[in-house]
């Protein structure tokens, strides 16, 4: 399989690699505009999804920050959340008196980043804050407090730029809809 074929399982582009540079540009000017150099900013991804924002967004940022990394999962392969998370790797920084930020690529039903949001606003942090590349706000289950979101998207399963589905596209440089004949 090439990439013409990995291309041709997206029905809908949402989000080009343009789209998607200028997005991350935007968040990262509201988040250096909220933090400075003296706030010591940790930023937090949440393994694997995130692997692209972050990667991107740390580089846009223009202050000073420390980068560490969770892995939780929720999806398994399908493209439902069953609600249970399960934290496969913790964090290697201690947050006690830390500014946080919490990096995801998406929130769907939300419950991922609740759960997340909650339990580490129990180690003591002085701050944690979410930043979310994209948000579907039609499918969202619980009350979030999300400071930055990057764009609402449609209640559609995307895949790319860290998205997955059953572990694949996620490699895709824009993030679109999944074609229904792959799921069949
Ligand atoms: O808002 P929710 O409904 O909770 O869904 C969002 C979460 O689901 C996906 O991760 P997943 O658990 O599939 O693992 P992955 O990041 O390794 O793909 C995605 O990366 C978010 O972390
Ligand atoms: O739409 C999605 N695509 C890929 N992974 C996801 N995890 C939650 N929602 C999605
Ligand atoms: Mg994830």
């Amino acid at each position: 399989m090439d990439i013409q074929d990995i291309e041709s399982d997206i029905t809908e582009v949402l989000l080009s690699e343009e789209q998607i540079a200028e997005t991350i540009s935007d968040l990262a000017r509201r988040i250096e505009a909220d933090y400075g150099d003296d706030d010591d900013l940790l930023i937090v991804g949440v393994l694997r999804g995130a692997v692209m924002v972050m990667a991107d967004l740390a580089r846009a940022l223009r202050i000073h920050l420390t980068m560490d990394w969770m892995a939780v999962s929720s999806y398994g392969s399908g493209t439902q959340s069953s609600g249970v998370v399960r934290i496969l790797k913790d964090l290697d920084t201690d947050i006690t008196g830390r500014k946080v930020l919490i990096v995801e690529d998406i929130i769907d039903s939300g419950l991922t980043l609740s759960w997340l949001l909650a339990n580490l606003r129990t180690r003591g942090a002085e701050s944690v804050e979410i930043c979310a590349l994209l948000r579907k706000p039609e499918a969202v289950k619980v009350e979030l407090d999300v400071k930055y979101v990057g764009v609402d998207i449609p209640n559609a399963f995307v895949v790319g730029y860290g998205l997955d589905y059953a572990e694949k596209y996620r490699n895709l440089k824009s993030i679109g809809v999944l074609a229904p004949h792959v799921y069949s």
